[in-house]
């Protein structure tokens, strides 16, 4: 089982309430003026970068730079990598690739048309190869039961050990074994597609990825799909094209179950993406962050101004929010089914997967309705756990993170509900809640104090051309 996410020491605490105290007396007219900070260190998502807006790299479609808002941005503490693609990939986008420039999907330079359709001429399950593809000698596939707990265990700890890192590796993720069984057995999942490789004769898990079965709407389409997930080769076996091979098996063990697109999502920037979105961070335990590098004191700020600037009630504002129970499970399936379906991209959840994917399980998902005065649930948010392992550190292990999940708002302001969202996730002692600039999400992100980050996570289709989406546009949350 994963290490529990450290929380702030009793000391943690007192340093801030002392602190605070001490601010309170000093600087009882100061606003948030004070705020303003020159460093910009964040953190981002898969494949983290270290500083945003690249030089001579187009941070969107049309080429031009990203605006932001300089008076907010300047109010905000920067976040350190948030997973994103790193420097070196964002340069490279116009190399040659060797593996993807054999796959059905669009190539770089090509143009984004204005037509759907699959790449790949229509095959039947008959066309796909029998036989797993052949691995390098002294390797062997191995088709993973998460079930067992050695084998989860073994999961875990390639992971743990092997994942996604910023590149200064001072943070990998750190999903935990309850998080992966949630992630890897949705209704309908395949054993098949929990792939993973061994050495051979039944010996180390050295590399592992996987798929998910989900119906995707993309553009008025919808479409049986894999979204794969957990892509990872063991340090020691970089850069000796295992992981095409990972990719055509599992591609393989998809198309033999007759299904032909997939949806995934990563930092590095791959030919080709449909959509580049953005991870903003709003910090819940600044000293925390602070203290480990996930992000820096802003110019003339002091540690007591910015625990301040961040702090959150104690309770939910809105009246009538609650834990979300089996029972909402119709009424949270109807509003999340029908609020989706407003976004270019997005899933077509069954109640089955509303139930599995929304049902609170303590350290691994969190998800709260509103219920108003006749009892019916009108809102909802939701929130999973995803922390990461805080290298090297002598003070702190573990970086608890909360993602923002599906939300949905009805009667209250989205904004409002997400400021629950971040007391309900600061309750469960999380020191940060990172939110993409997907769907509705830019309604609130600054409002509520989320800084930007330089991650970027790219979204991406498998054998499907369809025309580029704008973050908005985006209605899907990939773990
Ligand atoms: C219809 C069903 C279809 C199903 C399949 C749909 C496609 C699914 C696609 C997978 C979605 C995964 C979603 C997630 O899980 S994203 C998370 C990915 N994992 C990590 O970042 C963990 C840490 N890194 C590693 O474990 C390794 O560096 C990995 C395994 C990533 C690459 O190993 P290694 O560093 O030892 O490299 P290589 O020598 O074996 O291979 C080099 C080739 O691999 C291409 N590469 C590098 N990174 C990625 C990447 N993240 N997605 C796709 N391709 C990637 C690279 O461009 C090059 O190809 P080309 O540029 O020469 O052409």
């Amino acid at each position: 089982m994963a290490e529990a996410a450290k929380s702030p020491s009793k000391e943690d605490r007192d340093e801030d309430e002392e602190a605070e105290d001490e601010e309170e007396d000093e600087n009882e007219n100061e606003n948030e003026e004070g705020a303003q900070t020159g460093e910009k260190k964040k953190k981002q998502k898969k494949k983290p970068a270290k500083t945003e807006g690249t030089a001579g790299y187009p941070s969107t479609a049309n080429g031009e730079e990203e605006k932001e808002d300089p008076d907010q941005q300047q109010h905000l503490l920067q976040m350190l990598r948030k997973r994103g693609p790193c420097e070196e990939s964002r340069r490279q986008t116009a190399r040659e690739h060797l593996f993807w420039d054999t796959q059905p999907v669009p190539s770089m330079g090509s143009e984004y048309g204005q037509d759907s359709g699959p790449l790949d001429e229509l095959r039947t399950v008959d066309d796909v190869r029998a036989e797993p593809y052949p691995l390098p000698d002294k390797f062997e596939w191995c088709t993973c039961n998460v079930d067992d707990d050695k084998e989860i265990d073994e999961i875990y700890t390639l992971l743990t050990e092997n994942y996604v890192e910023d590149d200064d590796s001072m943070f990998r993720f750190d999903y935990s074994i309850h998080f992966l069984r949630w992630a890897l057995k949705p209704p309908e999942f395949l054993r098949s597609w929990h792939l993973g490789v061994r050495v051979q004769g039944g010996g180390k898990l050295v590399g592992f990825i996987t798929g998910i079965p989900a119906k995707i709407r993309v553009f008025e389409k919808s479409i049986q799909m894999a979204e794969i997930n957990f892509l990872c080769v063991h340090k020691r076996l970089r850069s000796k094209r295992l992981a095409p091979v990972l990719i055509k098996e599992i591609t393989r063990r998809v198309n033999r179950e007759n299904v032909w697109q997939a949806v995934y999502t990563a930092g590095v920037v791959l030919p080709r993406p449909i959509s580049e979105c953005r991870y903003w961070h709003r910090s819940l335990n600044p000293k925390k962050l602070i203290e480990v590098g996930f992000s820096h004191l802003g110019a003339r700020m002091t540690m007591a101004r910015t625990i301040k600037l961040y702090k959150v009630p104690d309770m939910p504002q809105l009246p009538g929010m609650r834990e979300m129970k089996k029972e909402d499970v119709p009424r949270v399936h109807g509003l999340v089914l029908n609020y989706l379906r407003k976004f270019t991209l997005h899933p077509e959840f069954t109640p089955e997967e509303v139930e599995h994917w929304m049902l609170p399980r303590p350290g691994v998902v969190y998800c709260y309705v509103r219920e108003n005065e006749k009892g019916e649930v009108t809102d909802v948010c939701s929130f999973y756990s995803l922390p990461s392992s805080i290298l090297g550190h002598a003070k702190h292990n573990t970086l608890k993170a909360a993602y923002s999940y599906w939300n949905v708002a009805s009667t209250v302001p989205l904004q409002d509900l997400m400021y629950d969202a971040l007391i309900l996730a600061k309750q469960q002692d999380f020191d940060v809640f990172n939110a993409l600039d997907i769907m509705e999400n830019e309604s609130f992100l600054k409002e509520l104090k989320f800084g930007i980050g330089d991650g970027y996570l790219q979204y991406y289709l498998y054998n499907w051309k369809c025309p580029r989406i704008e973050p908005r546009g985006i209605g899907l949350v990939l773990l």
